[in-house]
Order: structure tokens, then C-alpha cells, then sequence
């Protein structure tokens, strides 16, 4: 048996209690297969006096993470607090410019500091993981940078959100309130400290983000990213998506289009019976489409302590086994800029909810946007009759350039007889 990696973790909240739980639960496992055991020597957190319900005694406690980084005898540095910048950022800086490896679990940083922070990682020698980071448990990170690694591929996609697919299927098997069933998810530990960047598309496009540079080769470009979150979905487009063979999903998709790399961030309608519509609840599922593997899918849960620790131990036991991988696949000065697409040229079928008043007209007017932006409907449906108030209209359009769509929208949302502005879902064959 080697000599113990000994290893530092700033954060002691859902993810970094898991991840002591688990290299003590598994103390043995772990050094038997990482030729060597792995020791918490060192911890950072703001209130020292809180109950974690874990025992960290043995580790040396510092106020300062960012001085743990620096300072403490430790091979590994666990950055487990979050957000893109303040003590994150600062703590893996430090870390690496002392030339030590560091794990985190912090997408909201990489996205953002990713290929700035690898550059200092290789400058120093050292690795930068970050496995937790996207799609929780799932080891996509793995999976792309090595399991795939000599496939050419052309579109990676899927649910990274455990929070929203909470909230969705949630809502969609029990009618619950959004309010009430994202309350749920927090108490489960599975959103941001700002829910917000779950339910506003934010953390799916920070995940996105790195998922694009492993699989295309690119730097990191979170600001490329179009995001729209969940927050606009109602229970009756629930409803509606049920009853025209659909589940509404929120999906990250990154593909090569003509135009260049499209990264897009947004609900979807996907059909019932296909390999997205059956991930439940806090699950997540990723899909690779390359040249030579063909589409591969993995699921699993996405959020929550266990599933978050296990991906973190994963890079643990990595480094301990002196396994390692450039950041993104290739060092940094081998990633290639790629041009950008922008959502205008995304091609697809729409759904679209209007609230409209149930007057004479209003149709053909609404027809006459569609057919000037050179948008083919596909179905309308009229939910109810009542002359003068306010009714539902459900309209499915065929496949066109979202440009176009947007136009026709536009200029039906300024209908006098439309009421709120159109609620569009994307439909995706996916
Ligand atoms: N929760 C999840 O399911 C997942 C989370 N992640 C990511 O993991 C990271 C941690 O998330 P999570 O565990 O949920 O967050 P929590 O809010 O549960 O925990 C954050 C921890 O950071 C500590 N902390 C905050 N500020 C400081 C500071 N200035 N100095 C020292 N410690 C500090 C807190 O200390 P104290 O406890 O004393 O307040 C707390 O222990 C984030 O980057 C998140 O995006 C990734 C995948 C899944
Ligand atoms: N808040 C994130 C945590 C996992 O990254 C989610 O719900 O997916």
C-alpha cells in the first residue's frame, strides 16, 4: 500500500458531507483500488461550531479557504463551496499556483474561469477535475474526455438539471404548484444556493458550456450559450404536451450546425415514447452522438449529497492512482476557436399557447402573421368557447428557422385580442 493521499475540502454543506461520508464509509474499497488510502487531513467552512453530522475531528479546521489552499499539508484540494467567483475562484487559483491538484464540484466557476484556471493547472503541473460538475453522478466527464475520446462528435444534449426535471416531473404526476415543488427540491439538496440559476436555464448552460469545449475542442464559452429556463411553464402546457404525445424536458443541447456551434438552453416538448421523456424526477441523462460509437445515453441522478459525492471520490481516487487527463480533453493551447451559431438559425417545430380574447377574427389574424413570416401551422385549437373572455389557443407549427418564428410571434403578441404574451416550447424529435 502506497502512502496516503492526503487530501483538503472548503465546504462542508450537501456535497462536501457527502463526500467525507462516502471516504469513510469506503475507507477500505478505496485504498484497495487506488493502490493507497485517501486522507481528509484538512477543513475549511464558515461555522465551525455547526453539527454536520459527519466527524471531521481529525482534519486541522481553517476559517480561510483560501490559506487551506496554500498552506495545508494536503496533496488534493476539494473546492466544494461554489459560485463563480469571491473565495471560489480564489481558493483553486491558490491552490494550483501552489501546485496542487484540485477537485471541484463548482460548474458556475468553470464556465465562466474554465479555460483560464486550466492554463494554470498545466502551468503548475497539476489537474483540475471537475466530474461533479455536470450531470452529478453520471461520469460524462470520463466518459467524453476518455470512454469517447476518438470519436468525432456532432451533437451532445440531454436533461443536466436534476432540480428542474424535479420540478417538471413533479408537477406533471401530481399537479403540485412550481413554488412548492422547487421548496421540495431545496429541502432535498438539490438546488443552488440561488435557485434561480436551476430554474432560468443558468446552471444547465454553465454544464453545456463544458460539455461543449470536451466534445468540440473549443475553449470554454458560456457567454455563446442561449438559456431560457422553466419558470414560463404552466400545468396546463403540461397538459397540453400530454395530450399531443409529448413531455416537456428541460434539455442543454450543443451541436455542429452550418453556422457554426450551437449551444441552446430551453424547455422542450420530446415525444413520449422516446429515450428522453422517461427520465424521472431527479434524474439526469446525457447523450454523445459520434461518428464511430453512434448515440450514447447515460442516465442517473444528477443531484443530492450520494450521487455528488460519488462523482467527486471518482476524481479523488484519480488522482490518487495518478490518473489524469487535460482539462478538456486536450491542453489548453490546443483547443480551437469554432464559430458560433446563434438560436435565429435553430430549425424545428414549435408549440405555442395563446391567451386570447374569443371574438370574431382574431384567427385570420393570426394567420396572416404566420403566413407574412413564412410560417407553416401545422394544427390550432380553439380550449373552450366563451364570447368575450379570455380563452386558450394551442397552435403546433411545422419546422422553421426560429427567426422566423420569433417574427410571427412578435407581431401576434401585439394583437389587440392577445392577452399575454405567446408561450413558445420547442418541439424536438429527440
Ligand atoms: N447540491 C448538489 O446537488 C450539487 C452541488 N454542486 C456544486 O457543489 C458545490 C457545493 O454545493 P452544495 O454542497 O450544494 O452547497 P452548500 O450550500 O450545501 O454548501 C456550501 C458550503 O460552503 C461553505 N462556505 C460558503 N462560503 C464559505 C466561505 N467563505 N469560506 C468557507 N466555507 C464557505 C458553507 O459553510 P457553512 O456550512 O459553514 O455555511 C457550506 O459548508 C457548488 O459549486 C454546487 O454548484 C454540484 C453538483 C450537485
Ligand atoms: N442544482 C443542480 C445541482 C447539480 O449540479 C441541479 O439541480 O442539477
Amino acid at each position: 500500500m502506497g502512502a496516503p493521499l492526503r487530501i483538503a475540502i472548503a465546504g462542508l454543506g450537501t456535497v462536501g458531507v457527502g463526500t467525507v461520508q462516502l471516504l469513510q464509509e469506503h475507507a477500505q474499497t478505496i485504498a484497495m483500488r487506488c493502490g493507497r488510502p485517501v486522507e481528509v487531513t484538512a477543513v475549511s467552512a464558515r461555522d465551525r461550531c455547526k453539527n454536520r453530522g459527519c466527524d471531521v475531528s481529525g482534519a486541522v479546521w481553517y476559517d480561510d479557504p483560501v490559506a487551506m489552499a496554500r498552506e495545508a499539508e494536503a496533496d488534493v484540494i476539494v473546492e466544494l463551496i461554489g459560485g463563480s467567483d469571491g473565495v471560489a475562484r480564489d481558493m483553486v487559483a491558490a491552490a494550483l499556483k501552489a501546485g496542487r491538484d484540485v477537485v471541484t464540484a463548482n460548474k458556475a466557476l468553470l464556465a465562466i474561469h474554465g479555460t483560464e484556471l486550466a492554463r494554470a493547472a498545466e502551468a503548475s503541473n497539476v489537474h483540475l477535475t471537475y466530474e461533479a460538475a455536470v450531470a452529478g453522478g453520471i461520469p460524462i466527464v470520463k466518459a467524453l474526455r476518455e470512454g469517447l475520446g476518438g470519436n468525432h462528435i456532432r451533437r451532445v444534449y440531454g436533461i443536466l438539471n436534476g432540480t428542474c426535471n424535479y420540478i417538471l416531473t413533479t408537477m406533471e404526476d401530481t399537479g403540485r404548484d412550481f413554488d412548492d415543488v422547487l421548496e421540495e427540491a431545496q429541502e432535498l439538496g438539490y438546488a443552488e444556493a440561488d435557485p434561480s440559476f436551476d430554474v432560468d436555464g443558468i446552471d444547465t448552460g454553465h454544464k453545456l458550456a463544458l460539455l461543449t469545449s470536451m466534445a468540440f475542442g473549443c475553449p470554454v464559452d458560456f457567454e455563446a450559450v442561449s438559456m431560457e429556463g422553466i419558470r414560463h411553464v404552466t400545468a396546463m402546457d403540461i397538459q397540453h404536451a400530454d395530450e399531443l404525445g409529448y413531455r416537456i424536458k428541460l434539455l442543454g443541447v450543443a451541436e455542429e450546425t452550418e453556422h457554426g456551434i450551437l449551444q441552446r438552453v430551453h424547455p422542450c416538448m420530446v415525444p413520449k415514447n422516446g429515450p428522453i421523456a422517461s427520465v424521472e424526477g431527479v434524474f439526469n441523462a446525457v447523450v454523445v452522438e459520434g461518428d464511430f460509437v453512434g448515440r450514447s445515453k447515460l442516465e442517473g441522478r444528477g443531484a443530492g449529497a450520494g450521487p455528488t459525492a460519488s462523482a467527486v471520490v471518482a476524481d479523488i481516487m484519480d488522482l490518487a492512482a495518478k490518473r489524469g487527463a487535460p482539462t478538456f480533453g486536450v491542453p489548453v493551447d490546443g483547443l480551437v476557436e469554432r464559430p458560433t451559431a446563434t438560436i435565429d438559425t435553430h430549425v424545428g417545430a414549435y408549440y405555442v399557447r395563446l391567451m386570447v380574447l374569443d371574438r370574431p377574427g382574431v384567427f385570420a389574424e393570426i394567420a396572416a402573421a404566420l403566413r407574412d413570416a413564412q410560417v407553416s401551422m401545422e394544427s390550432i385549437l380553439q380550449r373552450g368557447h366563451d364570447p368575450g373572455a379570455v380563452v386558450t389557443v394551442v397552435m403546433t407549427l411545422h419546422s422553421t428557422v426560429e427567426a422566423a418564428t420569433t417574427r410571427a410571434l412578435e407581431r401576434i403578441g401585439g394583437i389587440d385580442a392577445v392577452v399575454e404574451p405567446p408561450c413558445m416550447i420547442r418541439i424536438e424529435d429527440l
